[in-house]
């Protein structure tokens, strides 16, 4: 589906990503981890059309560039950011799920922004304001808003990071139901196995270090370190100091 070749990009003289090469496969759920600050969120952004980087960036076989973008891309990728208010403009939910599908002139706007709402239970927040909503809410209705136009490639930026255990419990059944090839970000490494099957791990180098099984990955300690994924910490207990590697799970 996608196939991203020496892809570097850099803010200003900062480099963040560094000649990234690596495919996604229709259909594959893969999940994007590495430490704050590695790069994680600037692929997403690549990756959805919205920076553009150095080296090769294929979407379905085609060259992915700023004159490439059309609106058949715009409307194939969704991508939902790590704060979700950044991407709120509509005075109600109602509006901000139906303000895709207007743009594309999708029919039956009404049923299907109904229907969405329906499955992700925000059908009384219809009319409020989204700004009003609590983090995991907001969540919930900008991804509505970009499932309502039924994706194909889904990239998502720390979607858990402002749920609750049973919202996120909810999502992770959510997104294995849905048959959507995705790139998901995280830092939680223990819902990187119900997430997706293959990982890609960017180092504070912003180097891919790994890419492979997530279960092959929990057992590979120096990737695991070296994408800050395991640390050993010492601790003290009484007079007993001892260390042991410690997973972050978040
Ligand atoms: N608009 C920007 N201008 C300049 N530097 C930026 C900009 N956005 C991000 N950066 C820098 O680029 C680097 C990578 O940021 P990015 O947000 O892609 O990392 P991340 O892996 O998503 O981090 P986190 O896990 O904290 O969200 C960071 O050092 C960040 O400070």
């Amino acid at each position: 589906m996608i196939k991203v070749d020496n892809l570097a990009y850099q803010y200003e003289t900062q480099c963040v990503l560094d000649k990234l090469s690596f495919e996604v496969k229709a259909g594959e759920k893969v999940v994007l981890l590495g430490n704050n600050g590695s790069g994680k969120s600037t692929l997403l952004r690549i990756l959805a059309g919205l920076y553009f980087g150095e080296g090769n960036y294929f979407y379905k076989d085609q060259l992915i560039t700023k004159k490439s973008v059309g609106k058949t891309f715009r409307k194939e990728i969704g991508i939902l950011f790590q704060n979700p208010e950044t991407m709120m403009f509509n005075p109600t939910v109602y509006d901000e799920i139906a303000f895709g599908l207007r743009e594309f002139d999708v029919e039956n706007v009404d049923e299907r922004v109904h229907a969405i709402a329906e499955k992700f239970h925000l059908t009384h927040h219809l009319q409020s304001s989204p700004l009003k909503l609590s983090g995991g809410e907001k969540q919930k209705v900008m991804l509505c808003a970009i499932l309502v136009l039924e994706p194909q490639f889904l990239l998502l930026d720390e979607p858990t990071a402002n749920m609750d255990p049973k919202t996120t419990g909810w999502f992770v059944d959510l997104l294995s139901e849905m048959n959507i090839t995705t790139l998901i970000s995280t830092h939680n490494i223990s819902l990187a196995y119900e997430l997706g099957d293959r990982a890609l791990v960017l180092n504070d180098k912003h180097q891919l270090i790994y890419n492979g099984e997530i279960e092959a990955l929990m057992k590979d300690k120096k990737i695991l370190i070296e994408g800050n994924l395991l640390h050993l910490h010492a601790h003290k207990h009484k007079d007993f100091q001892h260390s042991h590697y410690h997973m972050h799970h978040f």
